[in-house]
């Protein structure tokens, strides 16, 4: 059963969500929006999720649970399966062209995550109001079909790349304002650059 808090429903007036015409076509691999992100990059420890474009502003993922994502022997840790639906809704933004940040994240964790799992994940946005994002998400075990394991509705909130630049440390902030592969990454997530 889910017990969703109100702040997670669109409020009247919301609209449906538009896919951006430069988004990345329906199977195409979305790729790091940061290298040294511990959901989409390639840091051991971190999640290396695996990003699809899907049909309209939704996506699929999946990441393989590894022994250093226990939290019970054997089993994965709730916030690790948190952080890969986190990654996974943070994504769908490639789609409508938009950096937005998580405000607000409420999982409902439906069964136990063995280690060696294939998790497939899939997410889409519901709804837009303002810079108020409204997603939701689903994981299941080993494919598309398999049984769900964690289920995720959450508000993403619309930002200016400066809420990184004002909040980040700066020795990460200014390597990645110079390399212009992560700028480019940036351009491809704004409207107006
Ligand atoms: C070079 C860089 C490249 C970058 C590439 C892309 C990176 C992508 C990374 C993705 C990585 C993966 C993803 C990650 O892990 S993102 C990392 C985890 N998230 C964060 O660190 C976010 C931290 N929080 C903040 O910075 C601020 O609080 C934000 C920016 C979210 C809002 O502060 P801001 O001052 O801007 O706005 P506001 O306070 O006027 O609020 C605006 C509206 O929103 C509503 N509201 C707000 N919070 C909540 C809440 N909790 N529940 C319900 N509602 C909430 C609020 O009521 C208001 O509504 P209304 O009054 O308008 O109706």
């Amino acid at each position: 059963m889910s017990g969703r808090t109100t702040v997670l429903k669109p409020p009247e007036g919301a609209m449906a969500p538009v896919r951006h015409p430069d988004a990345p076509a329906p199977g195409e691999l979305l790729g790091a929006h940061y290298d040294q992100c511990f959901g989409c990059g390639e840091q051991s420890g971190g999640l290396r999720l695996r990003v699809r474009a899907g049909e309209g502003v939704g996506l699929t993922a999946e990441f393989t649970v590894d022994a250093a994502h226990q939290g019970a022997p054997g089993l994965a840790h709730g916030g690790v399966l948190t952080a890969a639906l986190d990654e996974t809704l943070g994504s769908l933004n490639w789609l409508q062209r938009v950096i937005a940040v998580t405000g607000r994240l409420e999982t409902d964790f439906v069964r136990p995550v063995p280690v060696g799992t294939v998790l497939h994940l899939e997410a889409r946005v519901t709804a837009v109001h303002g810079r108020k994002i409204y997603c939701a998400a689903t994981g299941r075990i080993g494919g598309p079909e398999g049984p769900v394991a964690v289920r995720a509705e959450a508000l993403f909130i619309e930002v200016r790349v400066d809420h990184f630049i004002k909040n980040g440390r700066s020795e990460e902030i200014n390597a990645a304002l110079a390399d212009p592969d992560q700028v480019k990454v940036a351009r491809a997530f704004e409207v107006n650059p």
